[in-house]
């Protein structure tokens, strides 16, 4: 079994084949699992923002990766390390603070990210 199916369309001598993919021959029921088309509706809207929100995060993560080389690269140029782990301390604390145990999980995965980028 494929995702995808084909279908043939004729249009006078020439012949077009349209693929489409599984999400699209999907009803709204089974793309957001709701049961009833209000649910399915606030399910939509809500995922179109969480996409949105999605990108702006993105958009931080990159923005913060971009400063974070700064601040490296100024620190391994003037003879220190690149890595500052009382710093790296604060900042999972922040984290936790705010969001608790998985907050923990989620700034280790941004120092991940952040390090190492010079
Ligand atoms: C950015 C710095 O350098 C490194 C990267 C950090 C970060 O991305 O937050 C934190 C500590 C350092 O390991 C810093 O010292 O502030």
């Amino acid at each position: 079994m494929t995702a995808t199916s084909t279908e043939q369309t004729t249009a006078g001598n020439s012949t077009t084949a349209e693929k489409s993919t599984a999400a699209e021959n999907s009803t709204a029921a089974e793309r957001t699992g709701a049961h009833t088309p209000e649910a399915v509706d606030v399910i939509t809207g809500a995922r179109e923002r969480i996409d949105a929100l999605d990108d702006r995060i993105i958009g931080l993560i990159q923005e913060r990766m971009a400063v974070s080389a700064v601040i490296q690269e100024a620190r391994i140029t003037s003879g220190g390390r690149r890595v500052n782990l009382s710093r790296e301390m604060e900042i999972l604390g922040h984290y936790r603070d705010a969001l608790g145990k998985p907050g923990t999980g989620l700034a280790m995965t941004l120092l991940e990210l952040c390090r190492g980028r010079v």
